[in-house]
């Protein structure tokens, strides 16, 4: 047994997240916490809301709200997305928590001490309208490349690229409106990053082969372009604030924590709010400090936030100089596009995580994004292809099997497993089948290939349909009764194996499976090879119900629903 610490990119306050958001992050890591659970290893799944930084301000502003309630609402309204979607964190905490200021406080004392902090004065726009330095998105203005007039002081959403505040043509405040802006000197923090440019080379070249390609890669290219020191203060009211024993005056003009120095510290922040609802029993720092050998440590994310994972925040923890645990495998993921363009938050392009449970239980998506996983490219969610899949994979090969075996069993042969005769050829051929593709999925899931492990999966379901097609039960009972009791009882047995082995990617409908067999003391987390093969856990005699359709098949209209209600191609 190993501990097995996992963490998903922290999704940002501002709104409820698109499918993409889904299986770039938290999806994929709920699955693979479900899995080690289901082999017995000691799983410890964190995650939490990134609530700081000027997207949060200007969203609550927007709603009317103060800051910290607008976050308070919209993390539960989160939750509640995450409670549907069946995620098993076992703790979802909040990067605006007290655990998380106190730790980010002290990282970066430590940091200070160990001299990979400075103060530096900076020029900055302040505008005397709303009597304040305008930081980020507080500015609004003309994109020096390429003329866009709406761009934002972080970046512009039109050529992407990054900016400063101090680089837009005709700037404005984003809250007034005035353009009587000016720019004057402030003090900020920085993180000499620049310092810690060959320590972080020598830690990521000790992990980057056991790495995936596309993180690996990132992680190179941002060291071939250097470290740069970077500003990890702001002059915002909401934030981890820069404590006043180590900075007494910029404490007192109200400087807080920049959202990208405290939000990864939140891994930690949010383990230590787990543990302070039942500190008797559990030890967040177990999981965190002097924890190399013992826990394995693998972070979910998209491309987009692998630098600040493979070369920021182990900068950062580096620096700390106390051995506080650092990532071990970084599982990250390609874009998952709408129709092959871009699903956006702010444009309400593609399909986002409450509606989607409104149109469909948690399973059918939960399988389809896994199965389509964006792994080793982009990939294109298109209601097509999602319609096709359900009806294929989830309501032709496993569904109506389920169905068929259970509710022809209990027409002929009544409501417990029948007995029937010895196995025989087919069910030794259909064992070492079983045997092979459960051990394909294992390896796949071990290795984190989510496609490919649900490919196994879709497999297993398919040589059940196999099996069944080749006995005919329906013909067998014509002229052998006790043959056809074999199958269904050995269908029957697929179907608690499927029901086991399919639970990291469909709970519930795991659970209506196993549901289905009155099996006194049923706790199989996982069976073996051997134990798969010989297809015998459930007994003959055990009473079984039919459960409701696992899953219904989708129709011409209802493709044309969605496309309807979404947009198809044109988005
Ligand atoms: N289209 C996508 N496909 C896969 N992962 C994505 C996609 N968009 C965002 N992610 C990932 O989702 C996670 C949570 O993202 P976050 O809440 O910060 O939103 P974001 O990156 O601002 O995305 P968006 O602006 O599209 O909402 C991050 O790991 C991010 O990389
Ligand atoms: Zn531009």
């Amino acid at each position: 047994m190993a501990r097995h610490l996992i963490t998903s990119a922290l999704p940002y306050i501002n709104g409820i997240k698109h499918l993409g958001n889904m299986v770039g992050s938290m999806l994929p890591a709920d699955v693979y916490s479900r899995y080690l659970r289901q082999r017995g290893h000691d799983v410890l799944y964190i995650c939490a809301t990134d609530e700081h930084g000027t997207p949060a301000e200007l969203a609550a502003k927007e709603q009317g709200l103060p800051v910290a309630e607008f976050c308070a609402r919209a993390h539960d309204a989160q939750k509640a997305v995450y409670d549907g979607f069946a995620l098993a964190f076992d703790y979802f905490g909040r990067s605006s928590s007290r655990q998380n200021v106190e730790i980010t406080q002290h990282f970066a004392r430590k940091l200070n001490e160990n001299g990979f902090i400075e103060e530096r004065a900076i020029r900055q726009v302040y505008s005397p309208a709303d009597g304040r330095f305008l930081p980020d998105r507080y500015v609004e203005g003309t994109c020096p490349h390429c003329g866009y007039d709406k761009a934002r002081g972080d970046q512009c959403e039109n050529c992407t690229r990054v900016l400063d505040p101090t680089d837009l043509i005709n700037p404005r405040s984003a809250i007034s409106g005035s353009t009587e802006l000016e720019v004057r000197e402030t003090k900020h923090l920085f993180l000499l990053q620049s310092k810690l440019q060959h320590e972080v080379e020598a830690w990521v070249a000790r992990h980057e082969d056991d790495w995936p390609q596309l993180a690996s890669s990132i992680a190179r290219k941002w060291l071939t372009e250097g470290l740069h020191d970077r500003a990890i203060t702001r002059d915002l009211d909401w934030g981890v604030p820069v404590p006043a024993d180590t900075w007494p005056e910029l404490a007192a003009e109200g400087k807080v924590f920049y959202v990208w120095f405290d939000a990864p510290i939140e891994y930690i922040g949010a383990t230590k709010e787990w543990a302070d609802q039942d500190p008797e029993n559990r030890d967040w720092k177990a999981w965190w400090y002097e924890a190399d050998d013992t826990v394995r440590y693998t972070e979910f994310m998209a491309k987009d936030n692998v630098p600040f994972h493979t070369v920021m925040f182990p900068a950062t923890e580096l620096g700390v100089r106390e051995p506080w645990k650092k990532v071990d495998y970084v599982k990250a993921f390609n874009w998952l596009t709408y129709y092959g363009g871009k699903f956006s938050t702010s444009q309400k392009r593609g399909v986002f995580t409450d509606q989607a449970l409104d149109i469909l239980p948690a399973d059918y998506w939960r399988y389809f994004l896994i199965a389509n996983a964006p792994e080793s490219d982009d990939s294109s969610f298109t209601w097509e292809h999602f319609t096709a899949t359900v009806n294929k994979d989830l309501a032709d090969t496993l569904g109506n099997f389920v169905n068929r075996v259970l509710s022809f069993s209990k027409k002929r042969f009544g409501e417990e497993v029948p007995a029937g005769g010895e196995p025989g050829e087919a069910e030794a051929r259909l064992g070492e089948e079983i045997a092979r593709l459960l051990a394909e999925y294992e390896e796949q899931m071990e290795a984190l290939q989510f496609r490919k492990a649900a490919a196994a999966l879709r497999a297993l379901w398919s040589a059940g349909n196999s099996y069944l097609e080749e006995k005919a039960p329906w013909l067998e009972i014509k002229t052998d009764k006790e043959g056809a009791a074999l199958t269904l009882r050995t269908a029957m047995n697929l179907i608690h194996l499927y029901a086991v082995v399919s639970e990291p990617l469909i709970p519930a409908t795991s659970a209506a499976m196993r549901g289905a067999f009155a099996l006194p003391d049923d706790t199989a987390s996982w069976v073996g090879a051997e134990e798969a093969k010989a297809l015998a856990a459930v007994p003959a005699g055990t009473p079984f119900t039919v459960p409701p359709v696992l899953f219904a098949k989708l129709t011409d209209e209802d493709l044309a629903a969605y496309k309807e209600r979404f947009g198809g191609e044109e988005g």
